[in-house]
């Protein structure tokens, strides 16, 4: 394939300014019929998101995706977001007992506005089936399949009837997938998205690789709708991973959903555990985020998101490992 590249291989080109303020550029997305104050979800990991989290997310109008690692507690939580009137938004796996809790869901009448698909390999008939078995069970609820990374997967599980894909195997910071498989789109993650983007009907959601704020924009501009981000938001103090003082210096645990950590077995490992530096408060870096993509949308000449879509770029390096190791 030609073009091969990751984020920190590009840098976007400005265009002429027609804000007089970056407070005048608007960072809303709309994905499933519905309005979000940025395109970004804070990745569906047990160290990255809890209900606590998700409550404060829907109430303030940001995106969120439930994790699916405890599973006894998802019908609950439906019900609980809806008796709050919020959007409920969950994860399933495609094992025997997930077809089952889709049926529990569909005879109580807890429709979740989202349901995500979230397993390693995507392009798979376990996922196609389990996109049709929602489908038929919960038509209404808007279901994002993954993880993919060419554009025959993203076809064929748009063809199944997924609302949205998502894209990234093996981009992320605790991911050791590309180095335990030799598989992956980690290194090129950013190339896969445009690649994947170009044969979308329907949106794609990002997964993984992001390290700066400045990459949400160039995820925008080669093709997603939305991007989807553990390392960033691991530090918080709201943040359910543990935190852990070392040498005076406030950390926190963050572990992937394929670690033995979160498995409980050293099984099938694809994922590893690191500690980040505690960085303070999720609202803060939620406004930051803000502030700086509406940057970038003045950067890109224009006072909405789409701006970004039409910019031009340059490839200014090559780097593989994306700054990850194994340990
Ligand atoms: N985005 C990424 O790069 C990656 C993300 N993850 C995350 O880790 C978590 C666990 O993922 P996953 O192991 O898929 O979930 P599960 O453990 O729920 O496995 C889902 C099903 O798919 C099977 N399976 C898993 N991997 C493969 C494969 N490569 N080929 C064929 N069948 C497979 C499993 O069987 P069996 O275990 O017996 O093979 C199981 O039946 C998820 O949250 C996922 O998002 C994991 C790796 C990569
Ligand atoms: N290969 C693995 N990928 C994983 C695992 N757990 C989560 N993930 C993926 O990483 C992203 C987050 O990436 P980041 O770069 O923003 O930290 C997440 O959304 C998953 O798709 C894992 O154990 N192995």
């Amino acid at each position: 394939m030609e073009n091969v590249f990751d984020y920190e291989d590009i840098q976007l080109i400005p265009a002429k300014c027609v804000v007089n303020s970056r407070s005048e550029c608007d960072t809303r997305i709309t994905l499933g019929g519905r309005t979000f104050r940025l395109p970004v979800v804070p990745a569906n990991m047990q160290t990255i998101i809890d209900e606590k989290i998700a409550v404060f997310l829907a109430e303030n109008d940001y995106f969120y995706i439930m994790h699916r690692f405890k599973p006894e507690q998802r019908l609950a939580f439906v019900k609980d977001m809806k008796a709050r009137g919020l959007f409920a938004s969950i994860s399933v796996g495609v094992k025997e007992e997930e077809y089952k809790f889709i049926e529990a869901l569909a005879s109580e009448d807890l429709v979740p506005e989202f349901i995500t698909i979230d397993i390693a390999h995507g392009h798979s008939n376990a996922v196609i089936e389990m996109i049709q078995h929602i489908k038929k069970q919960l038509p209404h609820s808007f279901v994002i399949a993954g993880n993919v990374g060419t554009p025959e997967a993203v076809r064929e599980l748009e063809n199944a009837g997924a609302d949205a894909t998502k894209v990234g195997i093996g981009p992320g910071k605790v991911c050791i997938t590309k180095i335990k498989t030799g598989f992956g789109t980690g290194g090129w993650q950013l190339a896969a998205l445009r690649w994947c983007a170009k044969a979308a009907s329907k949106p794609i959601i990002a997964d993984g690789g992001i390290r700066t704020h400045g990459d949400i924009a160039k995820s925008i501009r080669f093709g997603a709708t939305m991007v989807m981000i553990g390392s960033l938001f691991a530090g918080h103090e709201e943040s359910p991973g543990e935190t852990i003082e070392k040498d005076g210096k406030l950390l926190k645990e963050y572990f992937g959903s394929a670690s033995e950590f979160q498995k409980g077995e050293k099984k099938n490992v694809e994922g590893k555990k690191m500690l980040v530096e505690h960085k303070g408060s999720l609202v803060d870096t939620l406004k930051e985020m803000e502030q700086d993509l509406q940057s970038s949308i003045s950067y890109a000449g224009g006072n909405k998101l789409e701006a970004i879509r039409n910019v031009d770029y340059v490839i200014v390096k090559n780097s593989i490992f994306n700054g990850d190791k194994v340990f």
